[in-house]
């Protein structure tokens, strides 16, 4: 199947001339969840716009649904949801009302019947008459879902849909998410916070400086995350790894009294218990030893780091 949203070497520069995007290439496939992850001004709410046709992009291309986004705007616009980053929604207008309206918007013909649909997906139907200023943070942010998926689009994007929520409306916004997917919505969103895209994405992808710097499968991620460390403290300096202990990943620190072992936590065998006989046989004795684990943060903040 071809991707649903097609990114080709997009650059984007601010009138002053500052560069938000430098030839970002990315490609979303149908009925996935994309997390994009990256530091403040990273250029996140940049990509999405220009993809939503808000921002007009210095040089590349966008198609969603097959669609340029500059040529067949109309086209690839009515395929796309965009849930913004600011609760921006008329206080005195109902909870139906406010939906259906949007809907309206794309020239779509009335269906309460499908509006009603979307605002039981989000556990939003009986609210449907309430007015949005009786709401409570997390059912506007919700409203404002139910506002992009109005028109039936196929791709959803989210800007930060949890910043400044509290841990508990995170979760519920994750299932939300989770049941959108179910329903066959293409979803990209952007975050600050690694543990959502962990808890929700099938891919992440950070960005940083207006880069994508990476973009990889959530379980691919986790493989890397599986592996390992044992940091070994010696109690004498060792000059060089003997020679019956080469055949195990060690490394050496310069100082001589460190040795780090990697190993892979989803093998069957760490390898561990015959290390240690082995260190000891060689008569090296052990002063200390910790266990390290690399996470999705130490990939993040590691990337992020190299580029800045
Ligand atoms: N209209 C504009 N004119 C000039 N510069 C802009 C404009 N909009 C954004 N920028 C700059 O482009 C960079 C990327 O901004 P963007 O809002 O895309 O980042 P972001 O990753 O969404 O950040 P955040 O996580 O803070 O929302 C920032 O340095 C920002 O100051």
């Amino acid at each position: 199947m071809p991707p649903v949203v097609s990114i080709k070497n997009l650059s984007k520069s601010y009138a002053g001339g500052f560069e938000a995007l430098k030839d970002v290439n990315l490609d979303i496939e149908e009925g996935e969840i994309i997390a994009l992850l990256g530091p403040n001004g990273a250029g996140k709410t940049t990509l999405i716009s220009t993809i939503c046709g808000i921002t007009v992009p210095s040089s590349g291309t966008i198609t969603v649904g097959g669609h340029d986004t500059q040529t067949a705007f109309r086209a690839a616009r009515s395929l796309i949801g965009l849930v913004p980053q600011e609760i921006n929604l008329e206080p005195f207008e109902t909870v139906f009302s406010s939906v259906s309206f949007s809907r309206g918007l794309f020239g779509k013909r009335r269906d309460d019947a499908r509006i009603e649909e979307v605002l039981r997906q989000l556990s939003l139907l009986d609210k449907k008459d309430n007015k949005i200023m009786t709401l409570s943070g997390g059912m506007k942010r919700r409203v404002l879902i139910a506002k992009a998926l109005a028109h039936e689009p196929h791709v959803l994007f989210l800007d930060e849909p949890t910043a400044g929520v509290d841990v508990e409306l995170r979760k519920d916004m994750w299932e939300v998410v989770a049941g959108l997917k179910a329903s066959g919505v293409t979803i990209i969103l952007t975050t600050h916070y690694i543990e959502e895209a962990e808890a929700i994405a099938d891919r992440i992808g950070v960005i940083n400086k207006g880069e994508i710097l990476l973009v990889q499968n959530k379980a691919d991620l986790m493989t890397q995350m599986g592996q390992k460390k044992l940091r070994i403290e010696l109690a004498d300096r060792l000059d060089a790894i003997p020679a019956p202990l080469a055949g195990y990943d060690l490394e050496r620190a310069d100082d001589g009294l460190h040795l780090t072992y990697s190993y892979d936590t989803s093998g069957e065998r760490t390898g561990i218990t015959t290390l240690l006989t082995d260190l000891q046989k060689a008569g090296l004795q052990m002063k200390d030893i910790q266990t390290e684990q690399s996470s999705l943060e130490d990939i993040f903040v590691g990337l992020v780091k190299e580029t800045t």
